[in-house]
């Protein structure tokens, strides 16, 4: 097992609200990788959508340096297993959690009881570990059934969630509320339900709505991703119908927002149905008022639609001229600018690849991004875009940079 993560002190000191991508970010949840990434295998990597193994001590000082990154922009550092630890600590909710995610399915009839007892023997944290990091046969030793019989020592009984670490994607903050993402791939679904335990339960979220997902409904195949959410104005959200959010998960979530009077418009963005685009923010991002770091080759020729309420019910649909003008109207600006490279680049389609257009943005005109992106680094600092890096050799190989790791919940907001 990999050392715990740092503990955080969960004292309220700002109450939820996401209405930019921009604003002084105040609060952010992060999950510091640990025994979950150990257990990705040669094997198991593609399932568990990894396109390496990660050096996990390693992955940990990258991801604590972007942690420390953050705090030093002011930036208070949340970690989802503390406060998850939080919630377990009560014996009832922890039952309740270990029967939903420990399962006949996956463990059999006959060893399910044995299993959850010994998970529910384990102090708070080791819970935790155990429920993002999953649990092997070799952990629970034989005994009974044939589950625990026959399969090999290095089986899995609960998968492992490596995935945890992009918090972005399994739950969103928008206004004063979020929204519990019913996640399109399979392997991350769990991570959906731990988060809905942090909301439904944590003191700190005690007075925020739950806008979307608080019932736990299965939404399959209507699926939205929180990498696809981009808070973009105030009253408006750019959404990637992507290979993991699709037209009928936008319709569902923009119906929740609509009628809960977060947001009045809502931009849908066609975007094309590949891992290098499996959501929007790996193709764009918000790093100033009124900017956009983008990737022109994928972003030239995008269509979009504006989405909005229709008087007395329902949403009207209207294709909108431009990928870039539409945001600017989500937005609620006149007019948005695009930073990018050139067209066609091999350099950009290289950096694409590891995130560099996935800027966390910390405040207006200042981001983190990922080192090792140095021509788009570049090009965001001729544009006057502040960019704080962080060390990059591991943490890409899950496919996901800055904006994926971090699940805002608190920002300023935007003076005009
Ligand atoms: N917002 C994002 O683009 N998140 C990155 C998610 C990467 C993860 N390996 C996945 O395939 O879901």
């Amino acid at each position: 097992m990999t050392g715990a993560a740092p503990v955080e002190t969960s004292t309220p000191v700002t109450a939820p609200s996401v209405r930019s991508e921009v604003g002084q970010l105040r609060t952010v949840l992060l999950h510091r990788p640990g025994t979950e990434v150990e257990r990705i295998t040669p094997s198991n990597m593609d399932q568990l959508l990894f396109d390496e193994l990660l050096w996990v001590e390693h992955a940990q000082a990258e991801h604590d340096a972007f942690a420390d990154v953050l705090r030093g922009l002011d930036v208070e550092v949340l970690y989802v297993e503390a406060l998850l630890a939080e919630v377990v600590a009560d014996d009832a909710v922890a039952r309740r959690v270990v029967e939903r995610h420990v399962t006949e399915r996956d463990c059999g009839p006959q060893a399910v009881g044995r299993i959850r007892d010994l998970l529910l023997d384990n102090p708070p944290a080791q819970l935790v570990e155990h429920l993002i990091g999953g649990v092997s046969v070799e952990e629970v030793g034989p005994g009974d059934g044939l589950v625990t019989t026959v399969s090999g020592q290095t089986q899995m009984l609960l998968q492992p969630l490596p995935n945890a670490v992009f918090t972005r994607d399994s739950s969103a903050w928008i206004g004063e509320g979020v929204v519990l993402s019913p996640m399109n791939r399979l392997v991350r679904r769990r991570e959906t339900d731990l988060l809905r335990t942090v909301y439904s339960h944590h003191p700190r979220f005690a007075e925020a709505p739950i806008w979307f997902g608080g019932e736990g409904t299965e939404w399959f195949p209507a699926t939205f991703e929180g990498g696809d959410l981009l808070v973009v104005g105030e009253r408006g959200l750019a959404v990637g119908m992507s290979e993991r959010t699709t037209p009928a998960g936008v319709e569902a979530l923009a119906t929740r927002l609509f009628e809960a009077g977060v947001v009045d418009r809502v931009l849908a963005v066609d975007l094309p149905k590949v891992r290098a685009a499996m959501h929007l923010d790996t193709i764009v991002t918000q790093v100033d008022v009124d900017a956009f770091i983008t990737y022109p080759t994928m972003t030239a020729s995008l269509r979009a639609y504006a989405v909005t309420p229709r008087p007395g019910g329902g949403l009207h649909v209207a294709e909108h001229a431009g990928f870039l003008q539409g945001l600017a109207w989500a937005a609620g600006l006149d007019h948005a600018r695009a930073i990018e490279p050139a067209l066609g680049s091999i350099r950009a389609e290289r950096e694409q690849w590891n995130d560099a257009n996935n800027t966390l943005a910390v405040r207006p005109g200042v981001v983190v991004a990922y080192e090792r992106n140095v021509a788009t680094n570049e090009i965001l600092d001729t544009a006057g875009i502040e960019v704080h890096t962080i060390p990059s050799y591991e943490l890409p190989r899950g496919r996901g940079g800055p904006r994926c790791m971090s699940c805002p919940v608190a920002r300023d907001p935007l003076v005009r």
